[in-house]
């Protein structure tokens, strides 16, 4: 039997079959490396139970991870979107970590700006000038108001929500999906207990060929399963100076005759990447020496 992870709650998955019906499925021994979004082969240990006997070849896979582990976020996954909200502010270094982590994978991103109702949200807008010129998309909206823009974005994509806690992600997905109130129903008929609400990852369809995967308020978002190689290449304005610096090995850090640091002095590069670009290459160095 074929399937879909269309929840996962640790060592908990929710299977949807073909037929629609889902199933709650665990893994074989102690393999866990399955996430929202992956293919996978089931077989029934009881009516409404079953063991994943293997995961079908990924098209994409998201992660984060920190110095200790990695966590796969959704699989399959085409398009990742970047919720911030206008209010409180953003994390910029959040926004970056996410669009790196994309790159990474090869999936394309849209950034969000949510409650641009409210007054005052012209520092937001500015602050994503800079993603803009970058040739990332950018669309601002309200949730609470409209939430009709978005859809298009959103058609014949399979989807990845992301973002700080409280930024809207929940309105988002209760705005798109109004039938019912999803974040809360999917729990209570699943499993016994409620209690990973919080850190389960769903996936909603919304419509046969759009699907949208909703994941838990994300605070951090570490990059430690990146090389250094695919780190400076997720930097996609980077990417015409690499290979030109003086040096084959250049960190870009403080070498001399730097392709990227010369690009920030003509202001071809924003200095605020480079600073990004920085702080990760350090704390991925850090990693490989621990
Ligand atoms: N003014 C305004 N407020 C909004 C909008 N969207 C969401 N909010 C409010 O912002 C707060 C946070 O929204 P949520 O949807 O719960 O945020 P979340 O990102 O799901 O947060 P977590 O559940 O913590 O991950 C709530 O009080 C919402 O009512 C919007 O478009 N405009
Ligand atoms: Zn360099």
């Amino acid at each position: 039997m074929i399937g879909t992870v269309v929840a996962a709650y640790g060592k908990r998955f929710q299977v949807e079959l073909i037929d629609k019906k889902r199933i709650s499925c665990v893994t074989r021994g102690k393999k866990t490396d399955l996430a929202c979004g992956d293919v996978v082969t089931i077989k029934f240990t009881d009516k409404h139970e079953g063991v994943v006997e293997s995961t079908l070849p990924r098209k994409t896979l998201l992660y984060r991870s920190n110095a200790f582990k990695s966590k796969m976020l959704a699989a399959n996954v085409t398009q990742i979107i970047i919720v911030l909200a206008t209010q409180p502010s953003f994390y910029e270094a959040l926004l970056n970590r996410c669009l790196i982590a994309a790159e990474a994978a090869n999936i394309t991103a849209l950034i969000v700006l949510n409650k641009c109702d409210l007054a005052d949200n012209d520092d937001a807008k500015q602050k994503l000038k800079l993603y803009t010129d970058l040739g990332y998309r950018v669309l601002s909206l309200s949730a609470k108001e409209d939430i009709s823009t978005l859809r298009p974005y959103l058609q014949n994509e399979a989807s990845i929500l992301v973002g700080q806690s409280g930024m809207g992600k929940s309105t988002i997905i209760n705005a798109l999906l109004p039938n019912e109130d999803v974040r809360t129903r999917e729990v209570s008929h699943v499993l016994d207990s409620g209690k990973h609400t919080t850190t389960a990852a769903h996936l909603y369809h919304l419509d046969e060929h759009s699907q949208l995967i909703d994941s838990p308020g994300l605070q951090e978002f570490g990059l430690h399963h990146l090389s250094t190689d695919e780190l400076e290449h997720a930097f996609i304005e980077f990417r015409p100076y690499l290979g030109k610096c003086r040096f084959n090995n250049c960190k870009h850090l403080q070498e001399p005759d730097c392709a990227i640091t010369s690009a920030v002095d003509h202001h071809k590069i924003a200095p605020e990447r480079l600073a990004i670009y920085k702080m990760l290459r350090l704390e991925i160095q850090q990693q490989s020496s621990l």
